[in-house]
């Protein structure tokens, strides 16, 4: 598979503090890629630093073969990458159609686009195409706040996803879903990567993890540990260690995350 994503050398500094320290990885076209490690690895400054919020302090960020890092935020989501956050920032007083419509008018960012008729109603028959490819169209008119917290999180990733983007960055989307619901959000989130979008996901939940993702990388401390399939990240020497401080290795059952 060809790279849609990669990092080269790339390290963030925050004054003297180094948060991420030469991180490479590829992100292949297709993939459902996990982002792991302990808490303070540095997951969420690598998504920052792809999404565009932070500019990294040396190396390279290339989508398609084209580097991003000087591009903003803004004209990253037009270039296909899109996110949604670890908590839920959805407009709780708005209709599931109307937070999805916010998520259309974030992508556009031109006033004149905003308000011409023609365009939102556009928006508004794209909107509900999507809830309703996505089997959401029971509750485009409903209040979000009324809503069950499962299905707000999946109205958070539709409303990433209506920026039609070919790297989808998730962060950790099952974060207070119970059983049910993750195993719900699951196979939702595979119905989306089978229609050609790449998954990158930081996610705590190593059951998730490992029945959503083929590849994993492994941070811990700004550096990458481990690069590799998800099926073999539970059994490496040096992930064990950084979850549980000592060397483990042979206790394939380990959890981490
Ligand atoms: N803007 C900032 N200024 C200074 N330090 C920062 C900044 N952003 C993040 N950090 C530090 O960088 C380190 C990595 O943080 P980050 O949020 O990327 O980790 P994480 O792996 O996402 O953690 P968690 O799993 O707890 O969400 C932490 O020590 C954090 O305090």
């Amino acid at each position: 598979m060809t790279a849609l994503m990669s990092l080269t050398n790339v390290s963030k500094n925050f004054g003297g503090l180094a948060v991420i320290t030469d991180v490479s990885f590829d992100v292949p076209a297709g993939a459902r890629m996990a982002l792991i490690g302990p808490n303070g690895a540095g997951k969420t400054t690598i998504f920052n630093l792809i999404s565009g919020v932070y500019q990294p302090s040396a190396g390279e960020i290339r989508l398609e073969g084209q580097e991003i890092s000087a591009i903003p935020s803004r004209e990253r989501i037009g270039l296909g990458i899109a996110r949604s956050f670890q908590n839920i920032r959805l407009m709780p007083h708005l209709s599931v159609l109307e937070n999805v419509m916010l998520g259309q008018q974030a992508r556009a960012g031109n006033l004149g686009n905003m308000l011409s008729p023609l365009r939102r109603s556009r928006w508004r028959r794209e909107a509900e195409e999507l809830l309703e490819q996505m089997g959401l169209d029971t509750y485009p008119g409903e209040v979000v706040a009324t809503l069950p917290y499962g299905i707000r999180k999946k109205i958070e990733v539709v409303r990433a996803l209506v920026a039609k983007p070919k790297l989808l960055m998730l962060d950790e989307p099952a974060a207070g879903l119970n059983n049910t619901e993750t195993a719900n959000l699951k196979d939702f989130l595979m119905q989306i990567a089978a229609t050609g979008v790449t998954l990158l996901v930081v996610e705590h939940d190593m059951s998730l993890v490992r029945s959503l993702c083929d590849h994993a990388v492994v941070l811990n401390f700004g550096e990458k540990i481990y690069d590799g399939p998800t099926a073999e990240v539970q059994k490496d020497p040096d992930v064990l260690e950084a979850y549980l401080g000592t060397r483990h290795a042979g206790k394939e059952t380990t959890d981490v995350a």
